[in-house]
């Protein structure tokens, strides 16, 4: 078992990676001083560990139609009911939606009640449920309400992984492969407990230095910026992480054709993600001027558009691309069916066993 600590100025709290971990839940619970908890779990109620306390279970969905704000109102209800206090606890089980959706909650219940998350897909246990933002989504978008409310800790069960289906351990591979170009060095031939302790590590040394995304944060949007693109174009039949991945060969490119990388680097990139199963290529439809508007968008460019590039001196944001030359870059990329990019990224596997041992 891992543990890694993100200490911030006035909450620190411990994050526990590795087989079996959800069972230091009640451990967790009575260090904290609760005297109740309300759990809401979009798993079975088997894979719910005991929190030793009086306890409301509740259960939910994954998924972004429930990641509302009717969900954090209607979860803020049976907080009330339940006689929830400020001293007593949160937790949530569930992927990153739920993670997110109930972190909300628990920032604004009584201004802020306690919140433990146990993440059950790859990509919340390396992304979503550690750094402590949360948000709901409106008609208008993804994302768009939301809170800083860090966890008082975050239970990463690997043995959670074990039923997911290949597309969304692909989903959390997108995340932990674009870790290798933003300063966690070369992850390939981990094993994958291994992968998820050395993302996590390194996302929390960002929080650390930058809680609320004034700067050094944005280095975890390595490859987003095309990924954002890519998913919106697809209209999200590609997961958010295979997007990243995609998007994190297309920075490598974007940096060579700059001249910030040379073109062994350039290389490394289509190499790494590939070596995860991950696309490389761009799906075949979206037309390269859409994916440039998409982009713009994404970030409100008025003159050029704005990336994380590595360069001599590791990943940084650079603003002013100009269009041409990213149109240009795009056009080169290489193009594939997406049944080709995902439908059979593990050769021969059924389930994801070929990739978590
Ligand atoms: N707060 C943050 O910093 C942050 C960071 C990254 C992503 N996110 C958010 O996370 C969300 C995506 O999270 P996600 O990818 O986990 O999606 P998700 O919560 O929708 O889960 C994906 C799918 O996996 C299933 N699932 C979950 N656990 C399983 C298990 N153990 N076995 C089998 N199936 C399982 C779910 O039912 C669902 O169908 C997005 O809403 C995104 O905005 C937040
Ligand atoms: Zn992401």
């Amino acid at each position: 078992m891992a543990s890694i600590p993100l200490r911030l100025r006035d909450h620190s709290y411990e994050v526990l990676i590795g087989p079996g971990v959800r069972a230091s839940l009640a451990e967790t619970v009575q260090r904290l001083g609760a005297r109740r908890a309300v759990v809401v779990s979009a798993r079975p109620e088997e894979w719910v560990p005991d929190t030793g306390v009086d306890t409301l279970l509740l259960p939910a969905r994954d998924g972004e139609r429930d990641k509302t704000l009717s969900t954090v109102e209607a979860l803020c209800g049976e907080f009330v009911r339940f006689g929830l206090t400020r001293s007593d606890v949160v937790v949530s089980c569930g992927g990153g939606t739920t993670t997110d959706v109930v972190g909300l909650a628990a920032a604004l219940y009584h201004r802020g009640v306690p919140v433990v998350h146990l993440p059950t897909t790859l990509l919340a246990q390396v992304d979503a449920s550690v750094g402590g933002k949360t948000a709901v989504n409106l008609p208008a978008g993804k994302n768009l309400v939301g809170a800083y409310w860090q966890p008082s800790a975050v239970l990463c069960d690997t043995d959670y992984l074990s039923t997911l289906p290949i597309r969304e351990v692909l989903n959390g591979l997108g995340e932990i492969a674009r870790c290798h170009f933003i300063g966690a060095g070369d992850l390939r031939g981990l094993s994958l407990p291994e992968q998820i302790t050395a993302s996590v590590t390194l996302k929390a040394g960002i929080v650390e230095r930058d809680e609320r995304d004034a700067g050094p944060r944005h280095l975890l949007n390595y490859g987003h910026t095309l990924g954002h693109a890519l998913e919106r174009a697809t209209d999200f039949a590609l997961r958010h992480g295979e997007a990243v991945a995609i998007g994190t060969v297309f920075a490598g490119r974007l940096a060579g054709a700059l001249g910030r990388i040379g073109e062994e680097r350039v290389r490394e990139h289509q190499e790494v993600v590939g070596s995860y199963g991950l696309p490389t290529a761009l799906p075949e439809g979206p037309a390269t001027e859409t994916l440039v508007r998409l982009m713009r968008h994404d970030k409100k460019a008025l003159t050029g558009l704005t990336f994380v590039l590595d360069g001599p001196n590791g990943a940084e944001l650079v603003d002013d691309v100009p269009h041409g030359l990213v149109a240009d870059v795009l056009e080169r990329m290489p193009r594939a069916g997406l049944a080709d990019l995902v439908g059979e990224a593990v050769p021969g596997a059924s389930s994801n066993d070929a990739v978590l041992t």
